[in-house]
């Protein structure tokens, strides 16, 4: 389980996160949904290490981040909002290199990479550089390297946008799949629709602030007795 204790994060003029508190269990789907700017990414970066947290703590469990980082993110795969990395490499040599870095043994490597990324249809662009490939093959190629190293937490920011409908299918039943080994699989979206599709439960969060957290069922009740929600529920079906 992950637990994010009272965490804020503020920027110059701008508090992006105050004073969320999450706990994310193992073997859900876990999803973050909140409109575009509401503060998903920052608490994503916080819960991946990338950026510092201002006030707050986050445990992994019971394993606090901040003390023993290295612990924490090798148990985690991130798939960042935007997969603009690695632009020089082809793509074969980032899922080698991903390889190396979590010690996936060659032989079970070569059999993963062929199979993920034929199944994301990338396999005939590994000999090409990242920075020829479209956004969603920039997408797909950070995700297959996450899956390479199969890592227990999964920590996804929007990584249904840009996926062809296929692949946006084939990657939902692979979250599937690792919650229903009991592992965490956390992710965000500003689309109603995609919590609705694949949550078992969501956290909403609106201006850097936790609105709700629950089911999928009491989400609905709440979007139909509670003003605010309701007017953010009409924002993120727009959006969608
Ligand atoms: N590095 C930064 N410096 C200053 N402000 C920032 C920075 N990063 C984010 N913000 C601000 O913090 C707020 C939260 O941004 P964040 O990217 O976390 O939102 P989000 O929910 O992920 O939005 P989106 O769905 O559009 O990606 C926004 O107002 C954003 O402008």
């Amino acid at each position: 389980m992950i637990s994010i204790n009272n965490i804020s994060k503020e920027f110059p003029g701008k508090i992006a996160v105050s004073n969320l508190s999450l706990d994310i269990p193992d073997g859900k789907i876990f999803g973050f949904l909140g409109p575009n700017g509401a503060g998903k990414s920052t608490t994503i970066k916080m819960l991946t290490g990338i950026l510092p947290i201002d006030k707050g703590t986050i445990t992994f469990n019971g394993v606090d981040f901040s003390k023993n980082p290295l612990k924490v993110k090798k148990q985690m795969g991130y798939v960042p909002d935007r997969s603009d990395i690695f632009l020089r490499l082809k793509g074969i040599e980032y899922l080698n290199f991903i390889g190396d870095m979590y010690g996936v043994p060659a032989e079970e490597r070569e059999t993963k990479i062929e199979y993920l990324t034929k199944t994301f249809g990338i396999y005939d662009a590994l000999k090409d550089h990242i920075q020829t490939y479209s956004h969603g093959m920039r997408q797909k190629i950070v995700v297959s390297g996450v899956l390479l190293h199969d890592p227990d937490v999964w920590i996804l920011d929007e990584p249904l946008t840009g996926l062809d409908p296929k692949s946006a299918y084939t990657l939902k039943e692979m979250m599937r799949e690792h919650a229903e080994k009991g592992k965490i699989v956390f992710f965000s979206t500003h689309v109603l629709e995609v919590v609705e599709q694949v949550c078992d439960e969501v956290a909403i969060i609106n201006h850097g602030r936790l609105q709700f957290k629950g089911n999928m069922p009491e989400m609905k009740k709440q979007f139909k007795e509670n003003e605010n929600l309701e007017k953010m529920f009409l924002e993120l079906t727009q959006h969608g």
